[in-house]
């Protein structure tokens, strides 16, 4: 299992992730994608939902028509690792941001 990054190593990490912010009072990160319509938001949640499944790392996700609310830790380590670095990224390149 990998360690939760250090306060500094997330910072950095977070400084090259355009869109993700800390959580207030948890060890997780946080964005809200937004996009022209309900059929885009779901056909992005399914392409995660694959590469997650792929790297059996999860997002805890909130969707409300084009908006897809989504918060990254990794359960096992208490906080935010490299998986969650990678699924962040991964996600913002599959949202074309
Ligand atoms: C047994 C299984 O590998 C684990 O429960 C995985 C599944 N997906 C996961 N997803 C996330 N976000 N954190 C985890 O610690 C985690 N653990």
């Amino acid at each position: 299992m990998s360690a939760p990054l250090t306060d500094p190593a997330r910072a950095e990490a977070l400084a090259t992730l355009s869109g993700w912010t800390e959580v207030e009072g948890r060890d997780a990160i946080t964005k809200t994608f937004t996009f022209g319509d309900f059929s885009e938001a779901f056909g992005f949640m399914a392409r995660v939902a694959l590469a997650a499944e792929k790297a059996d790392h999860h997002p805890e996700w909130f969707n409300v028509f084009k908006t897809v609310e989504v918060t990254l830790s990794t359960h096992d380590a208490g906080g935010v690792t490299e998986k969650d670095i990678a699924l962040a990224r991964h996600m913002n390149a599959l949202a074309g941001v």
